[in-house]
């Protein structure tokens, strides 16, 4: 894929942090090279602490790179943007704020009109009619992952950032928003990328799987998941993407792996 065609464009991204010692550095990222275009929806996996969160910090703007070339819509990242909004496994609603006004936040700019509608449709989308009053401890894990993947798409975010959403709730409840964030991403359009250590998951949800070394980390290889959506967990291609990238990982599901990489 070349740069022209890349919303997302990472060239022999390296990281490296201090070590615990003077003068030590620890290595995480060396030579990255990752492109994501407009309106994909691609998952990164990797071993445990392989460096997948830093990577997304990286592209997000929390972190800089120590080498290497990360642009984002053509321009070098600089900071965090409020096109580019990041969806975290930990609850980032504001507790205070009912869910139409968290999900309202971000549009206050707004005519009150536009930004009620937004906030309607929105709560629509991801399923919270009738709960626009509530706070989030009123609401249930998966119900505050919803407010926060709401807030994202009404502020109208192009590229939505994804660590791990999903990874604090029950199994039953992740099933449920894996599906329903497919369906968003479908009516949406928008670039999505996500990170888990969940091998099923990425293949249930992406477009495309990149693959990740052990640390310090490069992109092993990338996995193309071409198949209609939702996805049969029992088919063929499924099982066949999902076993490439235990492969990859080194490891054999048949010899019991989980598809849970921690
Ligand atoms: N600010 C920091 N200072 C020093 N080391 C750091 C810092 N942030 C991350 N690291 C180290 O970088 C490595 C990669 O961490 P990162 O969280 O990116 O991995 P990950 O692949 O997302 O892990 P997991 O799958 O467990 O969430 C880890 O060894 C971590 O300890």
């Amino acid at each position: 894929m070349d740069n022209d065609k890349s919303l997302i464009h990472v060239r022999d991204c390296w990281k490296s942090f201090p070590g615990k010692r003077a003068g030590e550095e620890v290595h995480v990222l060396e030579r990255v090279n990752l492109d994501v275009k407009a309106g994909e929806f691609v998952c990164v996996v990797g071993p445990s602490g392989c460096g997948k969160s830093t990577l997304l910090n990286i592209i997000g703007g929390f972190l800089k790179e120590s080498q290497g070339d990360v642009q984002v819509a053509g321009s070098a990242v600089n900071g965090p943007d409020p096109r580019r909004i990041f969806v975290f496994q930990e609850n980032g609603v504001f507790p205070w704020l009912t869910v139409e006004e968290n999900i309202g936040f971000g549009l206050m700019s707004r005519p009150p009109r536009e930004r009620e509608e937004r906030v309607t449709h929105y709560i629509g989308m991801v399923g919270l009619t009738g709960f626009e009053k509530s706070y989030p401890r009123e609401l249930s894990g998966g119900m505050r992952q919803r407010v926060e993947i709401a807030r994202a798409l009404a502020a109208d975010a192009e590229v939505l950032y994804m660590d791990e959403p999903f990874g604090a709730l029950d199994f039953i409840t992740r099933l449920k928003m894996r599906a329903d964030l497919v369906r968003i991403w479908q009516a949406e359009k928008k670039t999505i990328l996500f990170v888990t250590h969940d091998i099923e998951e990425a293949v249930q949800l992406a477009d495309r799987v990149v693959v990740m070394s052990r640390r310090p980390a490069t992109v092993a290889e990338e996995v193309r998941v071409e198949l209609p959506r939702p996805r049969d967990l029992d088919s063929p291609g499924y099982l066949a993407a999902r076993d490439r990238i235990f492969a990859i990982m080194g490891m054999d599901v048949h010899g019991g792996g989980s598809g849970d990489l921690k």
